[in-house]
C-alpha cells in the first residue's frame, strides 16, 4: 500500500493542541491574544505531533475493539502486547527485555514525573543535557527537585556531549538521576554507541539512576541506527527505558507508552503507586502499530527525509547565514537564525506576528538554545514549503 503524506487533513475543532493550544503553551497567553493572522492562516510547525493520518492498520484495530462495545476498566493482560513490542525492539534494535520489566504509562512525561519522585530524595538533583525538551526540567520542578544541566558543545550546529562537564555534574554527591534523551530533542542527534558508552560509564561510576527517554528512536533518517542505552548496559538495573508509539505513528492522543524498569524495587513502587489502568482503544492501537505499522513507518521516514533535504536546500538559498544540519532523527529541524535576529527577544513571537508561522525556539529548551528555532517537518510538503517561504521572507524583509 502507498500512503499519501501530501494529504492536508483538517484538524479544526478536534481539541488538538496543535490548533487550539498554542497561545497558552508558547506565549503563556489566553484566547484573547491576537495576531495579524487568523488561527487557520497559521502554518503550524510547533508541537511535536504530525499532520499525517495515523496508519489505517491502527485505525482498523481501534474499530475492531470498538465493535466489542464494552469499555470497562482495562489494563494490559494479554501477553501478545509484550510479544508484539519486544519483537519490534528485537527486529529494529536487536534489543530484548524481559516481560516482567515492562509497565505502561499514559505518557513518557507522566512516567518521568512519577519516577523523579520515586527515585530522588528531596535534596537530590536531576541531571540532563541542554538544550533540552523542557519537560525534563518540569519533571524535576514538579517534584521540587533541583535540575542540574550540562550544556552540549555546539560544533557549528552539530552537538556533542561535554563529557568533562557532564562528569563534573554527575559526580555531585546530590545528583541522583540522569534523564538522557536518545535520540535528542531538539538537536536531532542520534548518539553513537561510543558516546552512549561514555554516558553510561559516567553515570554508573557515580551510582546514578538513568532514565533513557527513547521516544524518538523509530524516527531515524534512513541509514541511521538507534542503540538503546540498555543494550550497552544489560546488567545495570538502575537504567529505565522509555519508548512509545506516540511519536512514531502520530498517536500521542492515545496516551500509551512503554516503560521498561529492570529494577525490581522501583518496579514494585511503580506498581504500588501508579494508577495502573489503560484505555482499551490505546492498547489495541499500540499493539497494531508495532505489529503492522512498519510499512507505513518506512514510507513516512522516506517522506520526512525529503522534507529535511528540501529544507536545507531552501535555507541555503534564502537564508545563507542560518546554521542548519539535517537532524539524524526526529521530525524536528533545529535552525540557528541568530545571525539574522540577534536581538529578537522572542523568536516564536516574531515568527507568529511577522510570518504567520507557529514554531518553538529560543529559551523554550531550558538553556543553550539562543538564536535557534525548531521546525516540525512532519507536515505535507506543500505546508513545509510555505512555512519556509514565510520564515525566510519575514527575516529578509524585516526592518
Ligand atoms: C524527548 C521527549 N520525551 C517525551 C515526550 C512526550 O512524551 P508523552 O508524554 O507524550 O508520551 C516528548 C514529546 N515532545 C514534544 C511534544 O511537543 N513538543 C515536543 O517537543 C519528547 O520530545
Amino acid at each position: 500500500m502507498t500512503y499519501n503524506f501530501d494529504e492536508i487533513i483538517d484538524r479544526k475543532n478536534s481539541n488538538a493542541m496543535n490548533t487550539e493550544g498554542f497561545r497558552e503553551y508558547i506565549f503563556h497567553a489566553d484566547s484573547t491574544m491576537r495576531f495579524p493572522y487568523a488561527d487557520d492562516e497559521f502554518i503550524r510547525m510547533w508541537v511535536a505531533d504530525m499532520e499525517f493520518a495515523t496508519p489505517q492498520v491502527i485505525i482498523d484495530a481501534i474499530k475492531t475493539r470498538l465493535d466489542r462495545r464494552i469499555f470497562g476498566y482495562t489494563r494490559v493482560f494479554d501477553p501478545e502486547y509484550y510479544n508484539t513490542f519486544v519483537r519490534w525492539t528485537e527486529k529494529r534494535y536487536q534489543w530484548h527485555f524481559e516481560k516482567e520489566h515492562l509497565v505502561t504509562s499514559n505518557g513518557v512525561i507522566p512516567a518521568l514525573y512519577e519516577m523523579v519522585g520515586y527515585i530522588c530524595k528531596p535534596d537530590e538533583k536531576v541531571l540532563f543535557v541542554t538544550p533540552s525538551y523542557a519537560y525534563f526540567k518540569y519533571a524535576a520542578d514538579f517534584n521540587n527537585r533541583e535540575s542540574i544541566c550540562s550544556n552540549l558543545i555546539n560544533n557549528d550546529g552539530y552537538y556533542t556531549i561535554d563529557f568533562d562537564d557532564f562528569e563534573a555534574k554527575a559526580s555531585d554527591e546530590k545528583t541522583a538521576l540522569c534523564i538522557f534523551c536518545n535520540p535528542h530533542n531538539p538537536s536531532g542527534r542520534v548518539w553513537t554507541p561510543e558516546e552512549l558508552k561514555r554516558v553510561g560509564d559516567i553515570c554508573i561510576r557515580h551510582n546514578l539512576w538513568i532514565i533513557s527517554d527513547e521516544i524518538h528512536c523509530d524516527l531515524l533518517r534512513v541509514g541511521m541506527v538507534h542503540t538503546p542505552l540498555a543494550k550497552l548496559f544489560p546488567n545495570y538495573d538502575k537504567l529505565i527505558t522509555c519508548m512509545a508509539p506516540s511519536k512514531t505513528f502520530n498517536m500521542a492522543g492515545f496516551m500509551m507508552s512503554n516503560i521498561i524498569i529492570p529494577n525490581s524495587d522501583l518496579r514494585s513502587i511503580w506498581k504500588e503507586r501508579h494508577y495502573n489502568f489503560d484505555n482499551p482503544l490505546s492498547i489495541a492501537a499500540t499493539q497494531a502499530a508495532y505489529a503492522y505499522g512498519a510499512d507505513w513507518l518506512d514510507q513516512m521516514r522516506a517522506y520526512l527525509d525529503e522534507n529535511f533535504k528540501i529544507t536545507g536546500e531552501y535555507l541555503a538559498e534564502h537564508l545563507p547565514k542560518a546554521k542548519y544540519r539535517i537532524s539524524e532523527a526526529t521530525y524536528l529541524a533545529w535552525v540557528n537564525v541568530g545571525n539574522y535576529l540577534p536581538d529578537e527577544k522572542s523568536l516564536p513571537l516574531f515568527f507568529a506576528n511577522k510570518a504567520g508561522v507557529l514554531l518553538e525556539g529560543g529559551n523554550m529548551f531550558v538553556a543553550n538554545s539562543d538564536g535557534y528555532i525548531r521546525l516540525n517537518l512532519a507536515c505535507p510538503r506543500s505546508i513545509v514549503k510555505e512555512g519556509l517561504r514565510r520564515i525566510c521572507e519575514a527575516i529578509n524583509n524585516r526592518r
